[in-house]
């Protein structure tokens, strides 16, 4: 049953979402579009919706939430819901909903490509022979067979990166406390403490959620007990490293490299007295991870917002 304009519930449109993402809200709503880091403008436009439709870029905290009387849903266009504050929207009685798998194998491959950009120092090598160079011994770099790679969070993304890395025959280890051994063993890896992981990986790559606990978990402490030689990798959340203490073990050679597509705050501030280093250093990317087109994932969050803008049953998340 369709509804007719004056009453079609509101969606509101907080970023720029793929056409087809758009398409399969269907009919039976009527879509707004507001730049959701324009605060003012935000709160504004929430008045009226029945649900808001979000990336990362918009934060639904309480403050948002104290200005949507009549919202019903925030949907969130992806994975990460860091952005959301779950605990205030299940108090003002809002559902929330996100696509858990929609962007998953793009963030899994992008890990990868990092990796090996940075093991056989691709970045770096670009940049010679686009000044015009021809080096071709210093950039040899390294191979990734019978190398140890640790991941720091093994849900959907580190299952993706262990089994892709599995094949490259790397040794997968892995830190994640909520994590079974059972679980690890079926994927091919061996569970270990984070010291053990930090102490062993000649990559270690991150993919755990951005929570209070998880914030700055990849720091000074971490850096000094690698190998000279290791790499990090972060393509889950700016933040899960410790920044400064990044710059600074770059600087004093205690990692070899970084490949980094998310930022504290983006685009990344970078002081200038690391920008030789950052460049020589790392594989970086902005923010591209989520972004390889496969839009047919995202479109069941458009399904879960419907039914929960109509008030039916859906996949909805609320803290205790
Ligand atoms: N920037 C981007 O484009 C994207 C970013 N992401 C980020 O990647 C994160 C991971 O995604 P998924 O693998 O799909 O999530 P997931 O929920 O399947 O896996 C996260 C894993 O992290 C583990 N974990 C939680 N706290 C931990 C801790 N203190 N120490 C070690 N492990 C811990 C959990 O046990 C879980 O196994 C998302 O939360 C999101 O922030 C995801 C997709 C795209
Ligand atoms: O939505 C984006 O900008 C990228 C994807 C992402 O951050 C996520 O899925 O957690």
């Amino acid at each position: 049953m369709s509804n007719t304009s004056a009453s079609k519930p509101v969606v509101l449109l907080a970023e720029v979402l793929s056409p087809a993402t758009i398409e399969a809200l269907g009919p039976d709503f009527e879509v707004r579009q507001v730049d959701g880091t324009d605060r003012p403008a935000l709160f504004a436009a929430l008045a009226d919706a029945d649900a808001v439709l979000v990336r990362s870029a918009t934060k639904i905290d309480a403050e948002a939430l104290s200005h949507a009387p009549k919202l019903k849903v925030v949907a969130r266009a992806g994975v990460g819901l860091d952005n959301v504050d779950i605990k205030a929207a299940t108090t003002a009685g809002v559902m929330v909903v996100n696509a858990p798998t929609s962007n998953i194998v793009s963030a899994a491959e992008l890990t990868i490509g990092h990796i090996i950009s940075l093991a056989r120092r691709i970045p770096a090598a670009n940049a010679s022979l686009s000044s015009g160079a021809w080096k071709r011994s210093s950039f040899t770099g390294a191979e990734l067979f019978e190398k140890t790679v640790g991941i720091v969070g093994l849900g959907r993304i580190g299952a993706l990166v262990a089994a892709r890395l599995n094949a490259f025959d790397m040794r997968v280890i892995a830190y994640d406390p909520y994590v079974t051994s059972a679980r690890a063993q079926q994927l091919g890896v061996q569970l270990v403490t984070l010291e053990e992981l930090t102490a062993e990986a000649d990559f270690l790559t991150i993919h755990m959620p951005k929570t209070p606990e998880t914030t700055g978990m990849i720091g000074a402490e971490q850096f000094a007990a690698m190998k000279p030689s290791a790499f990090v990798v972060n393509v889950a959340r700016g933040g899960l490293i410790d920044e400064a203490a990044l710059h600074e073990a770059l600087v004093a050679g205690e990692i070899a490299g970084a490949g980094l597509d998310v930022f504290t705050s983006e685009p990344p501030q970078r002081a200038a007295p690391h920008r030789h280093c950052w460049a020589c250093r790392t594989s970086s990317s902005p923010r591209t991870w989520g972004r390889a087109p496969r839009r047919r994932r995202r479109r069941p969050v458009c399904r879960s917002l419907a039914r929960c803008a109509s008030h039916s049953a859906a996949t909805w998340f609320r803290m205790p």
